[in-house]
């Protein structure tokens, strides 16, 4: 399968267990591995036959902007729901990456996968 990319894409969102988490924006890095059958685009040098990249990292930061969540679970969770049900994105890794949250690490995160990935 082929794979549309974007890395270390950077959203602002409120996110956090905590009380003050609540009350700023805080900058999260997204990286998305997009299952995808490139054949026809590059064959048409189509955009409409593959996932656009530009198109879903907007619709992913105007995500961040109306939602608030305490978990980055529940993030990864509810952006992987949108890629499928928005975009018909049939296999996705997503990586989700909140840089600063613990002291002694770089990032803290969590990764998922979700839908088949087709060979
Ligand atoms: N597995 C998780 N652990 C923690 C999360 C989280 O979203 N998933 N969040 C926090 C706090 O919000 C933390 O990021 C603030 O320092 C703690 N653990």
């Amino acid at each position: 399968m082929d794979t549309v990319l974007i890395e270390g894409l950077a959203l602002e969102a409120v996110i956090g267990v905590y009380a003050w988490e609540q009350q700023i924006h805080q900058r999260l890095l997204l990286d998305l591995e997009l299952g995808c059958d490139i054949t026809r685009a590059a064959r048409d040098d189509e955009l409409a036959a593959t996932l656009d990249y530009a198109a879903i990292s907007k619709r992913l930061g105007s995500f961040c902007r109306e939602h608030r969540f305490e978990l980055a679970e529940t993030y990864a969770e509810r952006m992987a729901t949108l890629l499928q049900q928005e975009f018909g994105v049939a296999w996705l890794r997503l990586t989700l990456r909140k840089p600063g949250a613990v002291a002694d690490a770089a990032f803290v995160g969590v990764r998922i996968e979700r839908g088949r990935r087709e060979q």
